[in-house]
C-alpha cells in the first residue's frame, strides 16, 4: 500500500521500493531479510558474565559480499559489463593506505574492475578535481571515492562536490546529504557506514519503528547521517555530542545507541538501558606491545561493561568496519545496475 503523501508521516516501509525508484528515482531501502537464525551465532555466557548477543559484522559482510559476487556475475553474463570503482588518495596516511588496499582487494573478490590514483600530499585542489572529472567522464567507473581525511589546504566540500551525483557511492556529495535529510526523499546513495549500521540492524530483526535512539556524535560521514536514517526508520532520535551536558543520562533511555565519535572505552556500561542494542563505530587504536602491530582496535564502547547490559552489541574490530566495505560494494553494483538499467 502507498501512504498519501499528505499524510504526514514517513514511513519507507510502506512504501515498495521499485515505487521509490519511479518517482524519485532513488535508492531503495536497505534490504530487510533477517539472517536465518542458525547463522547467527549467540553468544554463550562467558567468564566474564558476558550476556549480550554479538552482532557479527564479519559475517554479515560476508553474506553481503556474496549477494554482491552473484549479482555481478548475473550482471556480466547479460550485459557483458562489471562495476568499476575508481579511488583517489591523496598523501600517504598509513591508516588510509590500509583502507584503500583492503577495498581493492574486497572489489577483486566480488568481480569490480578497481581504478587507483595515488597523489602526493602537496597536490592541488585542481589536480584532484581533474582526476575526478576524468572518471566522471569514464563510463567504466560507476562510483568515485575519494578517500577521508584529505590535506588541511584542501576544502572537503569543493572536492567532493566535484563528484557526479550518479557515481557517489561514499555518499558525501551535498545533494545527497540534502536528499537524505528530506521527508519522504531518499538519496541515489546512503553513505556507507550509517548504511552498514542500519543493515546489521535490519538482518539482526532489531526493531526500529518506535523506539528511541541516541546517537553519539555529529560527523557528516556517520553521526549525522545515521541520525537521519533512524529518523527515516521512524525511531525517535537525540543526538549527543561534545557540549550535551548529560550524555549518560540521555544515552541511558535509549533503545538503540549508535556511538560514532573515535573516543575509545566512553560508552560505560552505566550509560546503557539494560537490554539495549549498541552498535560501536569507533575505531581506535591503543597501544599495545604484545600485538604484531604494537597496538590494537577498540570501539567508542567499554566492551566488557556495556555487553553484560545490552542484549545485543557490535564488537571492534569485525563489526562496523567491515560493514562499511560491504555497502561500498553493494553502493558500487547498484550504480552499475542503474548506468546499464539491470534491475
Ligand atoms: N571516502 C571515504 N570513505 C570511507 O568509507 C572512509 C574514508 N573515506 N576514510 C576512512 C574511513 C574509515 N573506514 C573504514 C573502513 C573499513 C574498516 C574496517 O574494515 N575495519 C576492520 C579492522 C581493520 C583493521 O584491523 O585494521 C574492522 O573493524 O573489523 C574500518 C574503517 C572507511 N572510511
Amino acid at each position: 500500500m502507498i501512504r498519501s503523501r499528505f499524510s504526514g508521516t514517513d514511513d519507507l516501509e510502506f512504501i515498495p521500493s521499485c515505487v521509490y525508484d519511479l518517482i524519485f528515482r532513488c535508492h531503495p531501502p536497505p534490504s530487510r531479510q533477517p539472517i536465518p537464525s542458525n547463522s547467527v551465532p549467540t553468544l554463550a555466557a562467558t567468564d566474564s558474565g558476558a550476556s549480550a548477543k554479538v552482532i557479527d559484522g564479519k559475517l554479515v559482510s560476508k553474506q553481503v559480499k556474496d549477494e554482491v559476487a552473484e549479482e555481478i556475475a548475473t550482471m556480466k553474463a547479460a550485459t557483458g559489463h562489471v562495476p568499476g570503482l575508481a579511488v583517489i588518495l591523496v598523501g600517504s596516511r598509513k591508516d588510509s593506505q590500509t583502507y584503500v588496499r583492503n577495498k581493492k582487494k574486497a572489489c577483486e573478490a566480488v568481480g569490480i574492475k578497481s581504478f587507483e590514483v595515488n597523489l602526493p600530499e602537496d597536490a592541488t585542489e585542481e589536480e584532484v578535481i581533474e582526476h575526478i572529472s576524468e572518471f566522471n567522464n569514464d563510463s567504466s567507473v560507476h562510483g568515485i571515492l575519494v578517500q577521508l581525511p584529505l590535506p588541511r589546504h584542501m576544502n572537503e566540500e569543493t572536492i567532493l562536490g566535484a563528484v557526479n551525483i550518479e557515481k557517489d557511492v561514499d555518499g558525501f556529495h551535498p545533494l545527497n546529504i540534502g536528499r537524505l535529510a528530506m521527508q519522504r526523499r531518499y538519496p541515489l546513495f546512503v553513505p556507507c557506514t550509517p548504511k552498514g549500521c542500519m543493515e546489521l540492524l535490519h538482518r539482526y530483526g532489531v526493531e526500529i519503528k518506535g523506539k528511541r535512539a541516541v546517537v553519539i556524535g555529529r560527523s557528516n560521514i556517520v553521526g549525522m547521517p545515521a541520525a537521519l536514517l533512524l529518523q527515516k526508520a521512524n525511531a525517535t532520535v537525540s543526538i549527543v555530542h561534545s557540549n550535551t551536558k548529560n550524555p549518560e543520562e540521555i544515552t541511558r533511555q535509549a533503545d538503540i545507541v549508535i556511538s560514532a565519535v573515535g573516543v575509545a572505552n566512553l560508552v560505560r556500561g552505566s550509560w546503557i538501558k539494560p537490554g539495549a542494542t549498541v552498535i560501536d563505530v569507533g575505531i581506535n587504536p591503543v597501544d599495545d606491545a604484545e600485538s604484531p602491530r604494537g597496538y590494537r582496535l577498540v570501539g567508542d564502547v567499554c566492551y566488557e561493561e556495556v555487553s553484560k547490559i545490552a542484549s545485543a552489541i557490535t564488537p571492534v574490530p569485525g563489526g562496523v568496519g567491515p560493514m562499511t566495505i560491504a555497502m561500498l560494494l553493494s553502493n558500487t553494483l547498484e550504480s552499475a545496475k542503474r548506468a546499464y538499467n539491470f534491475k
